[in-house]
């Protein structure tokens, strides 16, 4: 079953308005992981989804038809949640078996599908036993059973493993989605935890205070993300966010001036034409930890100059701290919603950079942020090791600069 949220509100009575105008199409048959930090909405949309929630405008589409004012029941969707409450009275059969005792289907065929389940959740040898005896993720397996043994056409999960403990969470998460792709039902599985989604999902929806930010498969939300907030959401290490300025010069590109550094992108980059439009105006460059490695060869000229602070070693990599003297971006700074008042800009700067005139700026909208200046982040794997207190020259990677305007949107369009 496809599931379509047309131009979607929630204002919940004491007027907190929870999801602001959503568009969103979930394929039959997809695994769909809604994402955010707590309280930006995953829940209200489940619910609402669920029938379980009214919506305050807009349209739910469940199978091709408008389902606003369809009861929970006739939605054909099942539900669990952070802790599947189970009937403790009733051994794990017993709560697997309840829906079907509801719809009183024959009941020997109810057993042999529940022992079938059962299998494929790995609790075939515990059916006779009490909720109150069970693990943890043992009890959530229980939950899941009992909801897919319906077989819905949409099944609706909400932090189903926040509960448990991170090996288990991977463990389970692993499991789940293999069933629930086995099961071919439509999935909308709600989470905080990125790792999670980037791992189950086909496609993630990323919200953020009741905001759509991006939607996509984990690929494209990592390696294209349509603005800071979802850059930094994603990324572990910490993306580096580096407060800049656009410069359109003339014969060399669009230079983007951190200050103390700048790096170049030539005319022939996509992102400098479309950062045009951007000249004077403050941008935020994010850079990922592996997209910076120690220059060896000579100057290009396309570094960052950093000296190390710490090291960190975590098996499988060092990560290393450097001081930049670059302006680090806070991606708290943005939201999609109020506007920036302006201020002037300083044309001086470019001429001070360059010795030369260019365009009159755009003005410079106000820069709320502080203007913090912590390390940039890169990754050693491989070759030789920089020391506490070295300082080192860091090749950055172009393709993968990440440039966003000033309201943390990307400046070039996303692919989706
Ligand atoms: N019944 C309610 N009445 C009023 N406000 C509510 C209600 N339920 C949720 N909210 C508010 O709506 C916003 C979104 O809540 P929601 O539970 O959907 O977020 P969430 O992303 O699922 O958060 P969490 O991960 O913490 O569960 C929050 O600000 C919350 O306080």
């Amino acid at each position: 079953m496809d599931v379509v949220l047309d131009g979607v509100n929630k204002i919940y009575p004491g007027g907190q308005h929870a999801v602001h105008d959503l568009r969103l199409r979930i394929e039959d048959g997809e695994l769909f992981v809604l994402l955010g930090p707590s309280g930006c909405g995953k829940s209200t949309v489940l619910r609402m989804i669920a029938g379980l929630e009214e919506l305050t405008s807009g349209d739910l589409w469940l199978g091709g038809s408008v389902a606003n004012g369809l009861s929970p029941r006739d939605r054909n969707v099942a539900m669990v949640f952070q802790n599947g409450a189970l009937y403790p009275h009733r051994s794990v059969r017993g709560n697997m078996m309840f829906p079907l005792e509801i719809t009183r289907g024959d009941p020997d065929e109810a057993r042999s599908k529940v022992r079938e389940l059962a299998r494929a959740l790995g609790l075939d040898s515990m059916l006779d036993r009490l909720p109150g005896t069970l693990s943890g993720g043992q009890r959530q397996r229980v939950a899941m059973g009992r909801a897919l043994i319906r077989e819905p056409a949409l099944f609706l999960m909400d932090e189903p493993l926040s509960s448990l403990d991170a090996g288990l969470r991977a463990e389970l998460r692993v499991e789940i989605a293999a069933l629930v792709r086995a099961t071919g039902a439509t999935t909308v599985y709600v989470t905080h935890d990125q790792v999670e989604a980037m791992t189950m999902a086909d496609r993630i929806a990323v919200l953020r205070e009741g905001v759509l930010e991006d939607v996509g498969t984990p690929e494209q939300i990592y390696h294209d993300p349509a603005t800071v907030f979802v850059a930094a959401f994603l990324s572990s290490p910490p993306i580096n966010l580096l407060r800049a300025t656009a410069w359109a010069v003339q014969d060399q590109g669009v230079v983007l001036d951190m200050g103390s550094q700048h790096l170049t992108l030539p005319w022939d980059d996509p992102r400098a034409s479309a950062l045009i439009s951007h000249h004077g105006a403050p941008v935020t460059i994010g850079v990922r930890a592996d997209a910076l490695t120690q220059a060896t060869s000579e100057p290009t000229g396309q570094e960052l100059i950093g000296h190390v602070r710490t090291l960190e070693f975590h098996g499988h990599e060092w990560l290393a701290y450097a001081e930049a003297g670059i302006p680090s971006v806070d991606p708290a700074e943005f939201t999609q919603r109020p506007i920036q008042p302006p201020t002037p800009v300083q044309p001086s700067r470019i001429r001070a950079l360059f010795g030369r005139s260019t365009p009159e700026p755009e003005p410079e909208p106000e820069r709320t942020g502080h203007h913090r200046r912590t390390d940039l982040i890169f990754r050693i794997t491989t070759g030789p090791r920089p020391a506490r207190g070295d300082d080192v020259r860091l090749a950055v990677d172009l393709e993968r600069l990440l440039v966003f305007d000033s309201k943390g949107r990307r400046v070039d369009p996303v692919a989706r």
